[in-house]
């Protein structure tokens, strides 16, 4: 038996098709464009794909795409002041920054500079508190996203027994917050744990987010389990970049009842769920009813 292929980016897509009914929603009925800063520092290849995405997705939503691109060298002061400055902007709605900074930069600082309430990406400390503690707060992209997935595919998460394999503030923890929330079972696994095969094979639900290429192998899985592969890793496959996640695709797909595929799986979730957090972001800075099925 094989699994259900979760279709993270026809998902995406309605999800987009959502967000941009609503965005049009606010232009005609509050004259109302919301607007999403998106700050690279630095020249990361990779980084700067995904920038371009975001700004041209934006845009696809009907949204203002504001996109500040800053030199590797970029000195501390000079990134605070232009959070500073899109704190300040009434245009800006949502504001971005795309990490890894470059090690001279402390990442900490500056993303609890940026204004809660324009904190897309739901990094920020009272974000991270809110969401700890059941209120209302920014979720992170890829959690909310892997979220919404789960909830499309198995309804009710209640009493169900999940692993979230990784333990980072941008997936890992939040993840397993949002988990808890459902009234999951939460383990969270990570490097140093002790059989960790053992404990990944108990879960109704696994997620992996560790950042390692096809680490979590079919006899890992528990036979029906829904798998979520949080996991992009860029390797080499027969003199060819290969796009891999941290599940082995074609050991787990024999014995997982569903399953993300990377890619197509999370990763359109992510850039999609930033564009419902900016809408949402716009909702609350302006007093307005915030738009159904956008949140966690
Ligand atoms: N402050 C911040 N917030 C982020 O959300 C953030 C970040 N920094 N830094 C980098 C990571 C990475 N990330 C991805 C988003 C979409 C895809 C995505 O759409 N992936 C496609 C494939 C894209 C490809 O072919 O490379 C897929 O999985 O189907 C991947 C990765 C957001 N990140």
């Amino acid at each position: 038996m094989s699994a259900t292929i979760i279709d993270g980016k026809a998902f995406a897509e309605r999800l987009r098709g959502r967000v941009a009914a609503h965005v049009t929603r606010l232009k005609d009925g509050h004259g109302l464009t919301p607007g999403l800063a998106v700050v690279l520092v630095g020249e990361d290849p990779a980084s700067q794909v995904y920038v371009r995405n975001k700004g041209k997705q934006t845009q696809e939503t009907g949204m203002a795409s504001f996109e500040h691109k800053l030199p590797a060298d970029t000195t501390e002061a000079d990134l605070l002041a232009l959070i500073a400055r899109l704190n300040a902007a009434p245009a800006v709605h949502g504001i971005l920054v795309q990490l890894p900074l470059p090690a001279h930069l402390n990442a900490e600082l500056v993303i609890n500079a940026i204004d809660p309430a324009k904190d897309v990406d739901g990094f920020h400390i009272s974000n991270v508190g809110l969401l700890g503690t059941g209120q209302k707060a920014m979720v992170p992209c890829t959690p909310l996203g892997c979220l919404m997935l789960l909830r499309d595919h198995l309804g009710s998460l209640s009493g169900l027994e999940a692993v979230v394999v990784g333990r980072s503030n941008i997936v890992g923890k939040p993840m397993a917050q949002l988990l808890l929330g459902e009234s999951c079972t939460v383990t969270i696994a990570h490097s140093r744990t002790r059989t960790i095969e053992a404990v990944c094979r108990r879960a109704d639900i696994l997620v992996a987010a560790v950042g390692r290429p096809e680490m979590i192998t079919g006899d890992w899985i528990k036979p029906g389990a829904t798998v979520i592969d949080v996991g992009i890793n860029r390797v080499e496959r027969d003199g060819k970049m290969r796009l891999v996640g941290d599940v082995d695709f074609a050991s787990a797909v024999g014995v997982a009842g569903a399953i993300t595929p990377v890619p197509g799986g999370v990763g359109p979730m992510t850039i999609a769920c930033l564009l419902a957090n900016t809408v949402t972001a716009a909702c609350r800075a302006h007093g307005l009813a915030e738009p159904e099925g956008l949140t966690a």
